[in-house]
């Protein structure tokens, strides 16, 4: 059962020198908006001089995963390349792909379109898995819409939201979200709606309930495993948010580790472990550390 220790000393060589790899939430675990969190540069280098794998999970769908890895060198970190960073917008994509396509490639003409309420990061990688956007390109009379992609929008309208309605009345169409996040901290304090919530709107006004890729469904994990060949048993799964982050690494089985430099607390852990529910127990970290430059002593010179 997670007991939210603390990592530290000796128990950072024994948790860290079995595992081949780690995987890394990016928001608040590695960067706070555009400051890196100081160490987390270090971190990645002594982890590729160690011979570990770093892979990327990160729910944010503003970005395609060119535009993270531009983004991962601007912020100081370097070597991490954009097929090592597994985006809720590449998954959402790929997921799409998947169901409208079956698997296969092509141009996405016969699949049906898919409606998008996201920014061009989204759409890019959308249109990169194959598929053909709503009112994009060649008007193709009678070619329906297979589904309603909701991710980070922050041109979200009235008008654009029955539009995805309008849609949805067709129960063949599909109501996909890229991921759950209903808010994101700002720097001075405030929060900012995140795509979940964008997502409650169109399932409530359409009477659908959406398929939401992102953490903590496994699915990204499924789009790593495809990829690269990854043994749970000796991956950890360090995230800032218990609800996502943490809830994914136990639905992958994964060992966790919550860091405290982003959206969740301490206490908030150990309420969730003082609970008698079940579910709650899920979201209880194995590990914890103020920050993951807090890694770095576990790792060999
Ligand atoms: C729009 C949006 N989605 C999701 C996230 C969460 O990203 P991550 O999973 O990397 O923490 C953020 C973080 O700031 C965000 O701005
Ligand atoms: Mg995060």
């Amino acid at each position: 059962m997670a007991s939210c220790r603390r990592l530290s000393g000796a128990g950072l060589r024994e948790v860290l020198g079995p595992a081949q790899g780690l995987l890394f939430d990016c928001d608040g675990v590695l960067w706070a908006g555009e400051r890196a969190v100081p160490g987390a540069p270090e971190l990645l280098e002594r982890l590729r001089r160690s011979g570990k794998a770093a892979l990327f999970v990160s729910n944010n769908s503003r970005r395609s995963v060119a535009e993270l890895e531009r983004r991962f060198s601007r912020l100081g970190f370097r070597g991490v390349r954009a097929e090592h960073v597994f985006s809720s917008a590449l998954c959402s994509a790929l997921f799409l792909r998947q169901r409208l396509l079956g698997g296969g490639g092509g141009n996405g003409s016969g699949a049906g379109r898919v409606f998008v309420l996201g920014g061009e990061g989204l759409r890019g990688e959308v249109r990169d898995a194959g598929l053909r956007l709503a009112g994009e390109g060649e008007p193709a009379p009678g070619e329906p819409v297979r589904a309603v992609l909701v991710g980070y929008d922050d041109q979200f309208t009235f008008a654009k939201l029955a539009q995805a309605c309008g849609y949805l009345r067709d129960p063949q169409c599909l109501l996909v979200a890229t991921d759950p996040d209903p808010w994101h901290p700002l720097s001075d304090g405030q929060r900012t709606p995140g795509t979940g919530s964008l997502t409650a709107a169109v399932e409530t006004a359409s009477g659908r309930k959406a398929l939401v890729v992102g953490k903590p469904n496994t699915y990204m994990f499924d789009c790593i495993v495809e990829r690269f060949g990854v043994d749970p048993s000796r991956t950890l799964m360090v995230g800032d948010r218990l609800e996502t982050d943490i809830l994914f690494g136990k639905n992958c089985g994964l060992a966790t580790i919550l860091t405290l430099t982003g959206v969740s607390r301490l206490e908030e852990a150990q309420a969730y472990m003082a609970s008698d529910s079940a579910a709650a127990k899920d979201l209880v970290p194995n590990y914890y550390v103020d920050s993951i430059a807090d890694l770095i002593p576990g790792l060999d010179e």
